[in-house]
C-alpha cells in the first residue's frame, strides 16, 4: 500500500537504483516496490543492499554489489539484470556524495574520485542500461539525483561541476535518445535530512542547515522518492529533459525572508511609502 500512489501504478516495472542501501537510495527502492515495480539495488556493500530488500515486504527486491565506477562491475552487473528479467524500465541514478573541503586543499586525486563517482559512474550506468536494455527493449525513463543551489556548491567544487554535468548529460540525451523514447530527467533536492547527511558533514553544518532554507526546515528522503515514482508512473511519460528542484526554495534565496537586516519597525516585511503619481 503506497501513501500517495494508487496501488499497482508501476506493475510489471524493472528498475534500478544505485545506492539503494541507504538513504534517498533506500526510500525510493521501497517506494518504487510498494506500487509493484521490482527493484534492484545497486551499491558496494552487500550488507546495507540486504537490509533494504529486507524492507520490501512484497519481496520485490533484489541486491546486486556493483561499483559503479568500475565499467566491468556496471556491465556484468546490468547484464546480470537483464538475464534474469528480460528489461530495464527505469533506472535511478542516486549513487553519489563528495566531501567538504574549501576549494584550495582539494587533491587531484581527491578531485577526480568525486568526478568518478558522481559524473563517470552516472555515465557508465546510463550508457550501460540504454544500450543493452532502452535501446533493444523500445524505451525507458533515468532519472538522476543531483544537488542544488544551482549558482553553485562552495567548499564542494568537485560536486558542484560533476552535478552540473549530469544536468547536462540527461538534458543532451534527452534530445539524442528521444529516437529511442528513452526519457531522462534530474532531481535536484537541497538538503535532506538522511543520516549521512546528519553524520557526515560538520555539527556547526548540520546544525544551521534548516535556517539556510526559506522554508526553514530540511526535506525528506520520501518527498524525493515520490517524485521518482511520478517520473517513473504514465504521469511522467512527456517530461524529458527537465531539472526538478526540490529544496524547499534554497536556489532562489539562502536563509528565511526577508533577512532581519530587510525587516520593517514594525517586525514585518518592509513596505515602501506610496507617493503621488509623478513625484
Ligand atoms: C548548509 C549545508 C548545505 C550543504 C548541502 C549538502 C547536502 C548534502 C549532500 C549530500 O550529498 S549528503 C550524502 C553524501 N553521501 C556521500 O557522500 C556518500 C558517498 N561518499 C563517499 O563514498 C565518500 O565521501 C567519497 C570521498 C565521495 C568517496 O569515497 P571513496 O571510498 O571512493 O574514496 P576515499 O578512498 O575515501 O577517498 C579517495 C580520495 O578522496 C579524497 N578525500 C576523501 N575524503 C576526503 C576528505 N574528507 N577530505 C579531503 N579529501 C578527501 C582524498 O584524496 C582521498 O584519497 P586518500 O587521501 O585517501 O589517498
Ligand atoms: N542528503 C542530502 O541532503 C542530499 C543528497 N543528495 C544526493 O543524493 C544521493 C543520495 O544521498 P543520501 O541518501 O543522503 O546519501 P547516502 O550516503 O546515504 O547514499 C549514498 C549511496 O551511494 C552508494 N555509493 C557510494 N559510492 C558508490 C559507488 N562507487 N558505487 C555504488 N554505490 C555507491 C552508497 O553505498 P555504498 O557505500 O555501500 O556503496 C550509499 O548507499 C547522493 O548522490 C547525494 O549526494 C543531493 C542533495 C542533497
Amino acid at each position: 500500500m503506497n501513501e500517495i500512489f494508487r496501488d499497482g501504478l508501476l506493475d510489471g516495472q524493472v528498475a534500478i537504483v544505485t545506492g539503494g542501501g541507504s538513504g534517498i537510495g533506500r526510500v525510493t527502492a521501497i517506494e518504487l516496490a510498494s506500487l509493484g515495480a521490482h527493484v534492484v539495488v545497486f551499491g558496494r556493500r552487500e550488507e546495507p543492499l540486504t537490509e533494504t530488500c529486507a524492507l520490501v515486504p512484497s519481496g520485490r527486491c533484489e541486491a546486486v554489489v556493483c561499483d559503479i565506477r568500475e565499467e566491468d562491475e556496471v556491465d556484468a552487473a546490468v547484464d546480470g539484470v537483464l538475464a534474469r528479467h528480460g528489461r530495464i524500465d527505469l533506472l535511478v541514478n542516486n549513487a553519489g556524495g563528495q566531501f567538504l573541503t574549501p576549494a584550495e586543499l582539494i587533491t587531484p586525486k581527491g578531485f577526480r574520485t568525486v568526478i568518478r563517482l558522481n559524473l563517470e559512474g552516472t555515465w557508465l550506468m546510463t550508457h550501460a542500461v540504454a544500450t543493452k536494455a532502452m535501446i533493444p527493449g523500445g524505451g525507458g525513463k533515468v532519472v538522476s539525483i543531483t544537488m542544488t543551489p544551482h549558482t553553485g556548491l562552495p567548499g564542494m567544487t568537485h560536486s558542484s561541476a560533476s552535478r552540473a554535468g549530469i544536468e547536462s548529460l540527461m538534458k543532451t540525451l534527452s534530445i539524442e535518445w528521444a529516437r529511442f523514447d528513452i526519457r531522462l530527467n534530474a532531481i535536484a533536492p537541497g538538503i535532506v535530512g538522511t543520516d549521512t547527511f546528519l553524520t557526515k558533514y560538520p555539527s556547526q553544518f548540520v546544525e544551521g542547515a534548516a535556517e539556510t532554507v526559506p522554508l526553514q526546515r530540511l526535506g525528506t528522503p520520501e518527498q524525493i522518492a515520490w517524485m521518482v515514482c511520478q517520473l517513473a508512473s504514465p504521469a511522467g511519460d512527456y517530461t524529458t529533459g527537465s531539472v526538478i528542484t526540490i529544496d524547499g526554495a534554497r536556489d532562489n534565496h539562502i536563509g528565511a525572508w526577508p533577512p532581519e537586516r530587510e525587516l520593517g519597525p514594525d517586525g514585518k516585511p518592509a513596505q515602501e511609502v506610496r507617493r503621488p503619481r509623478g513625484r
